[in-house]
């Protein structure tokens, strides 16, 4: 459809014995934030990296605003901005060294990065080295970094993870922001709270498979629980550990 901004249909892999990804299909609305949920080995990350055209699926097809992903797509590479792990900074540069190297690699003008370290609230932290940011200031010049080149949809893989609740408010803040300007995202996250807060629909995953797809309210009233760790917890049978 048109309007979707992610399809993904009957998508299989497997390493060796292990079926990472069994038949999965979603689709993902242009504007939508839209949560994967599961538990450790779920297939969330198995499932991002294809459709985000890093790994190649045995079965099924992605369709990513309106093209295949799958043979690596470069026309797709400006539109969409992808969170990488903290670990993938560059060694001993300051924040906005970071951020002026990912926007000259997309061909973005410097003022566009500095605009993005004003936006994340890291203008202060401009010259400090990455690796002694504080863990919810890296996570935000992570982000910064994925968005320097204005993509239509960003995947954020657990954003929040090992932040304090403070550092975690002040990023949903971020989030809805980047939302709101009308980018599509996508993120996985190991907090069913955020996920509720956060999410217009989230996929619940468990051994590679969809369980359920809906708005967390609709999951909620649907399954007569009280919140989503409980709507986790019926579908899955499982706490959500990390
Ligand atoms: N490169 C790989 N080689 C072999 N097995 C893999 C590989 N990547 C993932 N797996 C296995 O595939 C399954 C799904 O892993 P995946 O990382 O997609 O799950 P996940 O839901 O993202 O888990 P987590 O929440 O722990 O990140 C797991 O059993 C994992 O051990």
């Amino acid at each position: 459809m048109a309007t979707d901004a992610i399809t993904v249909e009957g998508l299989r892999k497997r390493y060796g014995d292990v079926q990472a990804v069994d038949g999965v299909s979603f689709e993902v609305e242009r504007g939508e934030f839209y949560g994967i949920l599961g538990p450790n080995g779920a297939g969330k990350t198995t499932t991002l990296e294809i459709i985000e055209g890093l790994r190649e699926p045995d079965e099924g097809s992605v369709t990513v605003l309106g093209e295949a992903s799958w043979p690596r797509n470069q026309a797709l590479l400006p539109r969409i901005g992808v969170q990488l792990q903290s670990s993938a900074f560059f060694e001993r540069l300051t924040a906005r060294e970071q951020i002026h190297t990912f926007a000259s690699l997309y061909g973005v003008p410097g003022g566009n990065a500095d605009a993005m370290l004003e936006k994340v609230g890291l203008t202060e932290k401009a010259g400090v080295r990455a690796e002694r940011l504080s863990g919810g200031q890296m996570q935000r010049l992570s982000i910064a970094c994925a968005l320097v080149h204005d993509p239509e949809l960003v995947f954020l893989d657990e954003p929040t993870t090992g932040l304090d609740p403070q550092a975690r408010r002040n990023l949903w803040d971020l989030l809805r922001d980047i939302n709101a300007e009308g980018r599509t995202v996508v993120l996985t996250t190991h907090y069913m709270d955020e996920a509720e807060t956060l999410c217009d629909r989230v996929a619940v995953m468990d051994h590679g498979r969809v369980l359920r797809v809906g708005p967390p309210g609709d999951l909620i009233s649907e399954l007569g629980v009280d919140s989503l760790e409980d709507v986790f917890l019926q579908l899955t049978g499982r706490e959500y550990r990390e």
